[in-house]
C-alpha cells in the first residue's frame, strides 16, 4: 500500500453544481484498511461525494487528495492512473449488454490493454458466487446478480480502495448481506472501503463484523455519526 496516512483525503472541500453549495466545508481522511459508510438523505450529495473521492468532479473550492495527489491540476493520463486504483460501483450499474458477463468483468483490464488470467477471472466470479453465469448476457441478470458482477469489475483491477454507491439497493435482505460479506472479506483483505448507503440496518449489521464508522450528511456538512446508528 502506497500513500502514507490516508488514501483519500477531502479538505475544506466543497461542491457547487452551480446552484448554490451542496456540500461545503468537508475534510475528512480515509486512512488505508478502513471501513466507512456515508449516509444522508436522498439529494444530499452521496454520489457527489464519490464523484470527488475519485476525481469524477473537482471540489469548487478546498482540496481534495487520491493517494496524497492533489485532483486538481491532474492530466488526464494521471487522473486515468489513480483511477486504477480505485475500484468504484456505480449506483446505476451499466454493462454492456451484447458482451458476456465474464467479458464484462474483465472490460477494464481489456480497456487498459492488460492480458487477463483466465484463472484469475475464474475465482473472481467464483468469489462473487457467478461462475456459474459467465456466459450469460447482462439483460438476463437477476438484481443482486449485477450488483456482484458491478463489484467483480470494481476489483478486478486490484485496486487498493472500493466507492460503492448504493449496492444494495436494489435487493432483497439476504443479497444485501451478502454483498456486505464481499465487501468485508475485502477490507479484510486490507483494502479500504467506503459504501454509500440508506440502509441503517445494513450499517448496524455490518458493524458486528468491521469496525466501520459511518459519516453522515447533513445540511450540506459531513461528519462523523455517533455510536447511536
Ligand atoms: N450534474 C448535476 N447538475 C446539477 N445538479 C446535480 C447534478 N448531479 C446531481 N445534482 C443535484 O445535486 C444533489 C445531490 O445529488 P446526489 O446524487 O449527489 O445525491 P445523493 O445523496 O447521492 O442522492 P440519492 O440518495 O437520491 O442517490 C441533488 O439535488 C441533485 O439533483
Amino acid at each position: 500500500m502506497h500513500g502514507g496516512e490516508r488514501v483519500i483525503a477531502f479538505e475544506n472541500a466543497a461542491y457547487n453544481y452551480g446552484g448554490g453549495e451542496l456540500l461545503s466545508e468537508v475534510s475528512l481522511r480515509l486512512a488505508p484498511g478502513s471501513f466507512h459508510f456515508l449516509t444522508g438523505p436522498s439529494g444530499s450529495g452521496k454520489t457527489t461525494f464519490l464523484k470527488l473521492a475519485y476525481a469524477e468532479l473537482l471540489p469548487t473550492a478546498g482540496h481534495v487528495t487520491i493517494f496524497d495527489r492533489e485532483v486538481r491540476g491532474l492530466s488526464r493520463d494521471e487522473v486515468a492512473r489513480l483511477r486504477r486504483r480505485v475500484g468504484v460501483v456505480h449506483q446505476d450499474v451499466q454493462f454492456l449488454d451484447h458482451l458476456p458477463l465474464a467479458a464484462n468483468v474483465q472490460l477494464p483490464l481489456t480497456v487498459s490493454g492488460r492480458k487477463s488470467d483466465a484463472r484469475d477471472l475464474g475465482d473472481l466470479l467464483q468469489w462473487v458466487g457467478l461462475a456459474h453465469l459467465s456466459d450469460a448476457l447482462p439483460p438476463s441478470l437477476s438484481g443482486g446478480e449485477r450488483q456482484r458482477a458491478a463489484l467483480a469489475r470494481a476489483v478486478i483491477m486490484g485496486p487498493d480502495v472500493i466507492l460503492a454507491d448504493e449496492p444494495t439497493g436494489n435487493v432483497d435482505w439476504e443479497m444485501s448481506l451478502r454483498l456486505l460479506t464481499l465487501l468485508v472479506e475485502l477490507n479484510r483483505m486490507g483494502k479500504t472501503i467506503l459504501v454509500a448507503t440508506h440502509d441503517l440496518n445494513l450499517i448496524r449489521q455490518a458493524k458486528n463484523q468491521v469496525p466501520a464508522r459511518v459519516l453522515r450528511i447533513s445540511r450540506r456538512r459531513i461528519q462523523l455519526a455517533g455510536a447511536d446508528l
